[in-house]
């Protein structure tokens, strides 16, 4: 591979309705998508998950098209490049910036699984033909509106129901949850809402039989979280808290996680969540997909990562039109009774829609 072009593109896609979160409410989805071609003409692409807000993570889509620029793309354009897994060492020398690192990352393995002749999904080991997948719901006006939208992705037969909670929007949210609907598979995501003091009061959601707490504590803790493990029956699961596969060996050694969600945009790239996914599956840490409300270039290669063996748990892919009107690719990523069926074609198995493209893009750069 010798990537010789390479176009960044910002995108707004309006959705379909506000997604609200213990940081704040979205109600469109700005992000880079990176399309990368080879001298022999193959087209890759990319996206970076980077919110155009400093909340989830320290990037922003600004961050990203500031290291894309004067940085990584430099550092790729030209660049002989065997096999995906060389793209972590050519960056090693700039620190995090992970989600800037994917996107382009993302688009080389695009090129090289379609140069290969085989879906991202098979260059990446998976194995899996079909992925279950669950759905995420933000935090919402009242628990009875709560109530209304689980059970209509109940009855869609998405495999799990992921709900935020924060201060004042848990216990009493998830009591009625479990409630509404005793043998539904629940989970909570806190993106951090909590502190160690409110150990007692996450103590209560024990109760609920959930399937696991995802990141109750700080973004960029571990050692709390293995303190508050110890008080809780239900699993931790960190997001926000793991950046790499070191930081994943350190939560499992410290006890301070039981569940990984692998996001590959927070990782720094799919080679990362591999290898992530690898040393969980040997310890025996069962470990999930999560969402950062990608479009549809994004959530195909969700997708492709999610055919590996010891993605066990339902992941946040839900279908393109979850969030969208309509998607940049087509086919659209679409979940049937909770079950995604996984591309075989070469490459990232969806073909992006330029014309689609073009509609939400509001800035563009090439660089040769
Ligand atoms: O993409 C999806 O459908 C899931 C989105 C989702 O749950 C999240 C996206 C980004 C930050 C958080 O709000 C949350 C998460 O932390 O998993
Ligand atoms: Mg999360």
């Amino acid at each position: 591979m010798k990537i010789e072009h390479i176009v960044i593109r910002h995108l707004e896609m309006d959705m379909k309705a506000p997604f609200t979160t213990s940081f704040g409410t979205f109600d469109k989805k700005e992000f880079l998508l990176l399309e990368a071609i080879d001298a022999d003409g193959t087209i890759g692409w990319g996206e970076s998950v980077a919110f155009n807000v400093p909340f989830y993570s320290e990037e922003t889509v600004k961050t990203n098209w500031h290291m894309l620029e004067d940085f990584l793309i430099p550092l790729i354009l030209h660049k002989e490049i065997i096999h995906p897994s060389e793209v972590n060492e050519i960056f090693s020398a700039i620190r995090k910036n992970n989600m800037a690192k994917s996107a382009l990352e993302g688009a080389i393995w695009d090129i090289y699984s379609q140069q290969t002749n085989q879906s991202l999904a098979h260059a990446l080991g998976g194995t899996r033909k079909n992925i279950d997948v669950g759905i995420s719901i933000g935090i919402q006006n009242s628990i009875e509106e709560l109530v209304d939208i689980v059970a209509g992705f109940v009855k869609e037969g998405y495999k799990r129901i992921k709900v935020k909670i924060k201060p004042d929007w848990d216990v009493e949210v998830m009591r009625t949850l479990r409630k509404t609907f005793p043998d539904v598979a629940i989970m909570a995501d806190a993106n951090s809402a909590y502190r160690l003091a409110d150990t007692e009061l996450l103590k209560q959601l024990d109760d609920f039989d959930l399937m696991m707490i995802e990141q109750p504590l700080a973004s960029d803790d571990i050692i709390d979280h293995a303190q508050l493990q110890q008080e809780l029956a239900t699993p931790i699961c960190l997001d926000e808290s793991i950046h790499s596969l070191e930081d994943a060996r350190k939560a499992v050694e410290l006890g301070s996680t039981k569940i990984i969600n692998i996001k590959i945009g927070r990782v720094g790239g799919l080679t990362e969540a591999v290898k992530i996914h690898d040393y969980c599956k040997e310890n025996n840490i069962p470990v999930w997909c999560g969402g950062m409300l990608e479009s549809g270039v994004g959530r195909a290669h969700n997708v492709a990562l999610t055919t590996l063996e010891n993605f066990t748990l339902p992941g946040d892919t839900a279908s393109s039109s979850r969030y969208f009107e309509k998607d940049i690719i087509e086919p659209e990523v679409i979940a049937e009774n909770g079950s995604i069926e996984v591309p075989e074609t070469a490459g990232i198995g969806y073909t992006v829609n330029r014309d689609t493209v073009e509609s939400y893009t509001v800035a563009k750069k090439e660089y040769k």
